[in-house]
């Protein structure tokens, strides 16, 4: 009615002004200034987010100021607390602190700039032919860092090459860190609750978090998390680790088929990466194995590529293997040839700040 009115025509005139300041000279000269920084940054090596060309100044520059205009324009609207959230403000706290979502448009960037370097190496390390050699457990030298301004390594905690103190990067695998029988109730509770998913092709996934405790065990598996979440900890000098997130995954040949079946024919799940291209507050990472390649399933080894030789892990049920989730680990999954494989996949942060709120005080949650 009358009130919304009124609100509208004062939003209205708000905007009408913030566009103006938004505008103002000195304000497009420090944003002309940031896209010139930021373009340097994404294409100073003369090369595209793919390796390829780089995006042509012009284009950028046009992209850049727009965005830069819609992020002024919000964040002084936010200031003005003109609108009700449209979600409770805790809820998009999580979701950011979670992800990493890049909130500001420079973030955008940084996480532009992950993807690429993510992207060359993977261009650089993916050679047909090369050596290979079984999985040798120890540190590794620490590679640059993917991020500089999105998040900061955690003092003693993080993979570091420099700072005194601090575990060094590198891949290791502890087995039996789950019984047969975890393994087998596992297997036994993925399979039912993954009868309801939607696949993608070969795999099918599972987020775990608190929607996902009335389809699986939650008291075995946070048993499990906790216990792999210890046993890095352990191994690393006893740094203290958040989950970040974790992951219940199923690569099965032949996929699944029926309506469940998204048949995508992507076939990256197996492809090489870094964990910490998609989440910069990835610390460390770690694969707990529920089965057995051999015996369950064939093809699907755990490869890391390095510079003269790919390093190959043949999974067991009850093994984990943990590794710096930086540029140091690029990693892929071989093709499957036929089986199942089933993994648990969890990622941690040296950072409370950026814990999943549902896995964090696992320790003191009890089942419901
Ligand atoms: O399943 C594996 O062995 C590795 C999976 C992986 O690299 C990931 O989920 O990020
Ligand atoms: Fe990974």
């Amino acid at each position: 009615g009358h009130l919304a009115r009124e609100a509208r025509e004062d939003l209205l005139r708000d905007l009408d002004e913030l566009e103006v300041s938004a505008k103002a000279p000195e304000v497009v000269a420090d944003t002309e200034r940031r896209a010139q920084v930021a373009y340097q940054r994404l294409f100073g090596d003369g090369r595209g987010l793919d390796g390829g060309a780089p995006m042509a100044w012009q284009h950028f520059h046009e992209r850049y100021m727009a965005a830069a205009l819609q992020e002024q324009v919000s964040n002084s609207l936010k200031g003005k607390h003109h609108f009700p959230a449209m979600l409770p403000g805790s809820l998009i706290a999580e979701e950011v602190r979670k992800k990493d979502a890049p909130e500001t448009l420079d973030g955008q960037v940084e996480a532009l700039l992950a993807q690429k370097r993510q992207h060359l190496a993977v261009a650089r390390l993916m050679q047909e032919g090369k050596e290979l050699q079984s999985f040798i457990p120890g540190p590794v030298p620490c590679a640059s860092p993917l991020y500089e301004h999105v998040y900061s390594p955690i003092e003693g905690c993080s993979a570091s090459n420099a700072m005194t103190k601090a575990p060094p990067c590198g891949r290791w695998e502890k087995e039996n860190v789950a019984t047969k029988d975890e393994v087998a109730a596992m297997q036994t509770n993925m399979l039912k609750a993954f009868q309801h998913l939607f696949h993608s092709g070969p795999m099918t996934s599972l987020a775990v978090d608190s929607s996902a405790w009335p389809l699986i065990s939650k008291t075995l598996t946070q048993d499990l998390l906790e216990r792999s979440r210890q046993a890095v900890s352990d191994a690393l000098g006893g740094i203290d680790l958040f989950f970040s997130g974790a992951l219940l995954v199923r690569l099965q040949i032949p996929p699944i088929d029926g309506e469940m079946q998204r048949n995508s024919s992507r076939g990256d799940e197996f492809s090489a990466h870094v964990d910490k291209a998609n989440v910069a507050s990835y610390d460390w990472s770690a694969i707990l194995y529920l089965s057995t390649v051999g015996k369950d399933f064939e093809g699907g080894e755990l490869l890391f590529l390095d510079e003269q030789k790919d390093s190959q892990l043949e999974p067991k049920e009850g093994q984990l293997v943990f590794f710096s989730s930086g540029l140091e680990n690029v990693h892929r999954v071989r093709p499957m040839v036929r089986g199942r494989r089933l993994v648990l996949a969890m990622w941690f942060t040296c950072s409370q700040r950026h814990a999943h709120p549902d896995l964090h005080f696992m320790d003191r949650q009890t089942d419901s």
